[in-house]
């Protein structure tokens, strides 16, 4: 099944190849920077950017995108996505930014047209809360946060 986004190419992302699937059972399209030509963006260790992808989408209602880090670039460059996995919005028109840290101890150079994260495109299921005094009795209960144990064996009950 194939989903048609609607996308509009703003001006500084234009030239650019769309975001593709990189193989043929790839899970997410891969952003390309849409920073200017001949000027690489240089994230220092530890810096933070919101880097253009020169796109706006219109997902249809009942989905999101999730911006997921790649990992040959987190793993050789210590480059993630700081808000890992980002929401896109159905209602969200504005540009589509990757927010990128460098994690590593040496500088990342960010150029134009370099695939910096990838975007899973995911349905959504929304709730609606109601109030309850008592809840369902589980075997968990409020346990949690290392309750079962944090090495490899599990704890009988
Ligand atoms: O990695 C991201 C995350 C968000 N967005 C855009 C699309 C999203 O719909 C909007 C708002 O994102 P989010 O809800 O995560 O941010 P917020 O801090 O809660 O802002 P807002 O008050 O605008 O919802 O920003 C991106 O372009 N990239
Ligand atoms: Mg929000």
């Amino acid at each position: 099944m194939s989903v048609e986004v609607p996308v509009r190419v703003l001006a500084h992302g234009e030239g650019l190849p769309l975001p593709d699937y990189a193989t043929p059972g790839a899970a997410g399209l891969d952003l390309i920077a849409a920073l200017p030509e001949g000027e690489p963006l240089t994230l220092a260790p530890l810096a933070r950017a919101a880097v253009p992808t020169g796109l706006c989408l219109a997902l249809p209602d009942g989905y999101e995108a999730q911006v997921r880090p790649r990992s040959g670039l987190a793993l050789k460059q210590g480059l993630t996505v700081l808000n890992a996995p980002g929401t896109v919005d159905s209602d969200y028109r504005g540009e589509v930014k990757v927010l990128l840290v460098n994690l590593s101890d040496a500088p990342v150079v960010l150029e134009r047209g370099q695939r910096i994260a990838q975007m899973v495109v995911a349905p959504v299921t929304r709730i609606h809360l109601a109030e309850a005094g008592n809840l369902t009795e589980t075997t968990r209960g409020d346990g949690g946060f290392g309750s079962t144990g944090l090495d490899g064996r599990q704890i009988s009950r």
